[in-house]
């Protein structure tokens, strides 16, 4: 019944309140019980001065669980846990970490005057006489000084010699008989000076930036071997499901693993290293062994989330003392989505089996929760127009798998959005945040980009 009801939302992108709205149901979702007190930050490190309690706000169901509102959701995942301490590491195996601390210039950038341009390094007006010797060449000698109406050729990225006022480009002048005629540039023209991009110890990055191909490049250039890095959080995957298969065709009511080949990729695009993705079946004893005997930075297990007769992660998380922080989310799909803290201050999070309600766990709890870990802030998301009217869940909010449309600049709505469904996310470009209650036409919404891994 309760898939009956996410199913219909997410088949009827219809208007508003269309579908249902208004019908009640109970969740059955358990909690892991309550909260007492903190995640794994103490209260000191909550920015807001007050510990952390999943029970605080949101809805509490029949069983007493708590389900923060969505964007209260994210916020617990992303101030739950520290980031993981700094490491040093060799520039070429920083690419994908974040800076742990600003990166300010080792030098000035360009180091000393530079050409622009292949040509002549020219002093006054023209025209000028070419003095003897090599041309001024990148990583050459420094070339003897020029006077007044003197020049030399000169390559991109040479040091520019002493007393030249501007660089003529070699398509702009002419040699004759060691003469060089042109135009008289501009006094600077074509001219790189010294410290134009920054001065040494001039801030390029703040701490926490990602190390992009790019921050790299800055970093290489600026003078860096180094750089002091949090490092990509370490996963774990670990699948449950005795139903699943890993090759093939469905049969005899199994179905194909989905998760499994998409939660590892999606990790990796929100900032994890993915250290193993394990199948572990619907056997307590496997799940119990696999979360005390973790080195991962981050657990995420998927299925076995609601209260099914094989649903083992509520109690065995239980049994081994996990803290719960987050017991349910008021959004759909993914209500029974959780997150906790296994002894040794390792998080994990729980993802619904349905595939799309696994999505929006990945979205709404890891996400964050792996910004956290490397100190960035939670991600700004982008708005849109819909293009259609969504019909909203009564209490919830929902995720709605959106393409980008350029005319006009609006976000449609897919089919094939049921909890279940992967064809419509497959096909997305963003997942837009419909309030509870549903969106209009021409309502603007939330996006939420789903990286392309
Ligand atoms: N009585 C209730 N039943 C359910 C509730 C509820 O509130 N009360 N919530 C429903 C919702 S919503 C979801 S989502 C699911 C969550 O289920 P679990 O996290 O416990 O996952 P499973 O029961 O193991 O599986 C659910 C569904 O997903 C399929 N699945 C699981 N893993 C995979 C995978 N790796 N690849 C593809 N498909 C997978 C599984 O076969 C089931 O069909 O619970 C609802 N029930
Ligand atoms: O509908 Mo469930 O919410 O698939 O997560």
């Amino acid at each position: 019944m309760i898939d009956d009801f996410d199913d219909a939302l997410a088949l009827a992108n219809g208007p508003a309140g269309r579908d249902g709205a208004g019908r009640r149901r109970a969740r059955a979702t358990p909690g892991l019980g309550r909260a007492e007190s903190g995640g794994a930050r103490t209260e000191e490190d909550a920015p807001g001065g007050a510990p952390e309690h999943a029970a605080e706000e949101g809805e509490r169901d029949d069983t007493g669980a708590h389900h923060p509102a969505w964007e209260r959701a994210r916020e617990l995942a992303h101030r739950a846990f520290r980031p993981l301490a700094p490491r040093g590491l060799p520039l070429e195996q920083a690419g994908g970490h974040t800076l742990a601390s600003p990166l300010h210039a080792l030098t000035d950038l360009p180091a000393f005057d530079t050409s622009a341009m292949d040509g002549w390094a020219v002093a006054g007006p023209g025209p000028w006489r070419l003095v003897e010797g090599p041309p001024a060449l990148a990583g050459g000698p420094l070339a003897t000084p020029l006077t007044d109406g003197l020049a030399i050729p000169i390559a991109t990225g040479a040091r520019l010699p002493e007393g030249a006022t501007a660089v003529l480009r070699s398509e702009a002048g002419a040699v004759h008989r060691a003469l060089l005629t042109g135009h008289t540039p501009e006094p600077g023209a074509d001219i790189r000076p010294r410290g134009q991009e920054c001065r040494s110890g001039a801030a390029l990055l703040p701490s926490a930036a990602p190390l992009t191909p790019a921050a790299l490049g800055l970093a290489a250039a600026a003078g860096y071997d180094r750089l002091t890095v949090r490092p990509r959080p370490r996963a774990e995957v670990l699948v449950l499901g005795d139903e699943l298969l890993h090759r093939g065709l469905p049969h005899d009511g199994r179905v194909r693993d989905a998760l499994g080949p998409m939660v590892g990729p999606w990790l990796t695009a929100l900032g994890a290293e993915v250290l193993v993705t394990r199948r572990l079946g619907d056997d307590a004893e496997a799940l119990a062994e696999a979360v005390a005997t973790t080195r991962a930075d981050l657990v995420v297990t998927t299925g076995s989330t609601a209260a099914g007769p094989v649903d083992l992660l509520r109690r065995v998380l239980r049994e081994r003392g996990a803290r719960p922080l987050v017991t349910g989310v008021a959004v759909r799909p993914g209500h029974p989505m959780l997150l906790a803290e296994l002894p040794g201050a390792v998080p994990l999070v729980g993802l619904p089996g349905n595939p799309l309600a696994a999505v929006s766990g990945l979205l709404t709890l890891a996400g964050p929760l792996l910004r956290a870990l490397t100190d960035r802030p939670l991600a700004e998301d982008r708005a849109a127009l819909l293009a259609e009217p969504v019909a909203g869940h009564p209490r919830d909010s929902r995720l709605v798998p959106v393409v980008h449309r350029t005319d006009p600049a609006t976000v449609r709505p897919l089919s094939y959005a049921g909890p279940a469904m992967l064809r419509g996310i497959a096909a997305a470009t963003a997942l837009a945040v419909i309030p509870p209650g549903g969106a209009e036409a021409h309502a603007e919404v939330r996006l939420l980009d789903l990286p392309e891994a």
